[in-house]
């Protein structure tokens, strides 16, 4: 049975990265996916973005949707003040396998914990299942049609705070039109868009920060 992408991906990293340095993952899979074989990780280009604004948040609690092989949760997690924590969802359990795999080869899994499943069902688990208050910080990077649904049930489960800081992946290509609408036309948001390229691409795409008002 011939491998698949993600299969090559971790691979690649666990033959030519440097286990327990997250800097080392990120630029190889960075390397591997501009020269080799393209893949919808967030990249180097927006994730600079990404960077600066988890450290301009300095979470506690971290909400990643859409883990894929685990680039963002390992950009994200290298990040993370002592004591701090994210949760990443992956409903696709082939993708979930690799990321987990990524996120122990690269040294983060005691403040990075993967959540299998759809973000529909574990967004209401948050609070009662995995410990959650309030989120300080999420990044949706799953499925376009979901971003909306998802952040008004987050709102719904009373999961933001004022101040929680919402950053989405795409909302030009492949585009999230509805979410970017939703967000920007809600007095509960104050909404930033960050210009960018699809990630090892010359293609347009964008982040969208959207902060919670309360
Ligand atoms: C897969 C793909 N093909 C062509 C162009 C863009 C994409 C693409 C890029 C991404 O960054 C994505 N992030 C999260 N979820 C996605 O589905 C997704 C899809
Ligand atoms: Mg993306």
């Amino acid at each position: 049975m011939n491998q698949s992408k993600e299969q090559r991906i971790l691979n690649f990293v666990l033959q030519n990265a440097v286990r327990g340095d997250p800097r080392s993952v990120v630029d190889t899979i960075d390397r591997y996916c501009s020269q080799k074989e393209w893949a919808m990780n967030v990249g180097n280009e927006k994730g600079l973005i990404l960077d600066k604004t988890v450290e301009e948040a300095s979470p506690s609690v971290a909400l990643e949707l859409g883990s894929y092989c685990g680039y963002s949760a390992v950009r994200i997690g290298r990040l993370l003040k002592a004591g701090a924590r994210l949760l990443t969802v992956e409903f696709n359990p082939q993708f979930a396998a690799i990321a987990k795999q990524m996120i122990e080869f690269a040294g983060v899994q005691d403040k990075v914990k993967l959540l299998e499943g759809p973000s529909e069902e574990i967004i209401p688990q948050l609070k009662k299942k995995y410990e959650v208050d309030t989120l300080d910080f999420v990044f949706l990077d799953h499925w376009k049609d979901r971003y909306t649904p998802d952040t008004i049930l987050l709102q719904e489960c009373n999961l933001l705070r004022k101040g929680s800081v919402l950053l989405a992946d795409n909302v030009i290509f492949p585009g999230a039109p509805e979410f970017l609408n939703y967000v920007r036309k809600s007095p509960h948001f104050q909404c930033t868009n960050y210009p960018s390229h699809l990630e090892y691409m010359e293609v347009e795409d964008a982040m969208e920060k959207a902060v919670f008002l309360g």
